[in-house]
């Protein structure tokens, strides 16, 4: 046994299991939550109606600190959303309507109470509570003097626009600003000293620990973590179906057991440490496994990660059904199969053309008719994003892509 490198197990378990991009001060934070429980954030946007897979790491990082011993509050972004953080964008979000945000906001608050508890310690706040109350005049002389335009223009949310000249509207510039703030809010109401969140979010959580600094000389902390992509480079969360939901009325358990049983070969250990609280020793075990035998690994995988989202119960269901379906051949290699060049799928290969590829339908623009409909499916999930891309990270342990026209006519794209 080596011995753990931090005081706290807070960090230990972070650091052991992967979360652990950069640190404002590791040392400090380290010191600070092994004296007694602290108190930390993290800030959800409400830009749809669910969360997605590639939240699920910041939601992990809250259950590990309440686990840990210590206070999460998850912060919805009522107010944060009517602006839209650029950071990590290309270009402006929708607008949405204030009633679409609340909508979405009563809808995304479900999934927290499967992570955290509530009734022990957790808090929920809604930033549009501060937000929305303040006065243009008052907020200006209060935060303003702290903010400097030259600094604000090299944090990366800025600078990438600037620098590609792709316009960056004066009001995604105040998003900083905002969030900046609320860190300060969370600091004054609940004595909050640590944000964490996305590694896209850094420069708007240490604009928050400056800011609250200088107006309370408060010391504040940031943790981000890495942003997931999957061995074949997709961003995580993302597939060609369109965002791995967290919410069951988009995406079914049994989908989102299919999701991490697809998981690539090289991502299943990391996979595990991150969304799954097995035992270190036994993610060992079941990484070691070889050949044919990882799919244990990645039903174990799969079996996990639902059963902490939807329950133990819809988890090993999905897995029956999983086995079932396998069992009667719902993937029988028997199926017609189409080569394609891997440069394709590695590429990203535009779904409505995949579908042309496999002889599916005549021609791209019927595909996107068909998606419309809700008429296609790849690896038995409907096709919602006629946008969508397939790449190498959609290809099932078989190593085939599964594309379906209605419920009888099935291709299998196979990779040469
Ligand atoms: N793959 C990932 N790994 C780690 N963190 C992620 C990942 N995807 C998203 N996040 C975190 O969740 C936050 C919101 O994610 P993202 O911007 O993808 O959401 P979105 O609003 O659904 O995006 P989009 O408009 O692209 O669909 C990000 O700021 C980031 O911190
Ligand atoms: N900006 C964060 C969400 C957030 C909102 C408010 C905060 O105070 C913190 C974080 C995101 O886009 O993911």
């Amino acid at each position: 046994m080596t011995s753990p490198a931090f005081r706290s197990d807070f960090l230990n378990t972070l650091s052991e299991r992967g979360y652990i991009h950069q640190c404002s001060d590791l040392e400090r934070l380290d010191a600070k939550a092994a004296e007694g429980p602290i108190t930390a954030y993290i800030g959800f946007d409400a830009t749809a109606s669910s969360l997605h897979a590639g939240h699920l790491l910041s939601i992990m990082m809250l259950r590990t600190l309440q686990r840990t011993g210590h206070r999460p509050i998850a912060l919805m972004g009522g107010g944060t959303t009517k602006i839209g953080d650029p950071s990590g964008k290309d270009e402006a979000r929708r607008m949405l309507s204030d009633q679409q945000i609340e909508d979405n906001i009563a809808s995304i608050r479900k999934v927290f109470a499967r992570f955290l508890d509530f009734e022990h310690g957790a808090v929920m706040e809604n930033n549009a509570s501060w937000l929305d109350e303040l006065k243009y005049i008052p907020l200006l002389r209060e935060v303003g003097p702290h903010f400097t335009i030259n600094r604000m223009l090299t944090f990366d949310s800025v600078k990438l626009r600037l620098e590609r000249e792709q316009p960056l509207t004066f009001l995604e510039f105040n998003y900083m600003i905002l969030q900046a703030y609320d860190f300060v809010e969370l600091n004054k109401r609940h004595g909050c000293i640590l944000q964490m969140g996305g590694s896209d979010q850094w420069g708007n959580i240490v604009n928050g620990m400056e800011l609250g600094r200088r107006m309370r000389g408060a010391e504040l902390f940031a943790l981000t973590t890495p942003l997931l992509t999957t061995s074949s480079g997709a961003k995580m969360g993302k597939t060609a179906g369109g965002a791995v939901w967290l919410d069951a009325d988009l995406l079914s358990p049994y989908e989102y057991w299919q999701y991490w049983r697809n998981a690539g070969d090289a991502d299943v250990e990391r996979f595990l440490k991150l969304f799954t609280e097995l035992p270190l020793d036994e993610i060992a075990r079941l990484a070691a496994l070889q050949g044919q035998e990882i799919n244990i690994a990645k039903e174990v995988l799969a079996t996990e990660a639902t059963a902490l989202l939807h329950g133990r119960e819809a988890a090993d269901k999905a897995k029956e059904t999983a086995r079932t379906t396998f069992a009667e051949g719902a993937l029988a290699v028997d199926l017609p199969t189409v080569e394609l060049p891997r440069a394709k799928l590695e590429a990203g290969l535009p779904v409505a053309n995949a579908f042309v590829d496999a002889g599916l339908v005549a021609s791209t623009s019927e595909a996107r008719r068909q998606i419309k409909g809700g008429g296609l499916r790849v690896n038995d999930q409907a096709v919602a994003d006629e946008k969508a891309a397939l790449s190498l990270a959609d290809l099932t342990p078989e190593g085939v892509v599964k594309l379906s026209l209605g419920k009888k006519k099935h291709v299998l794209l196979k990779p040469a």
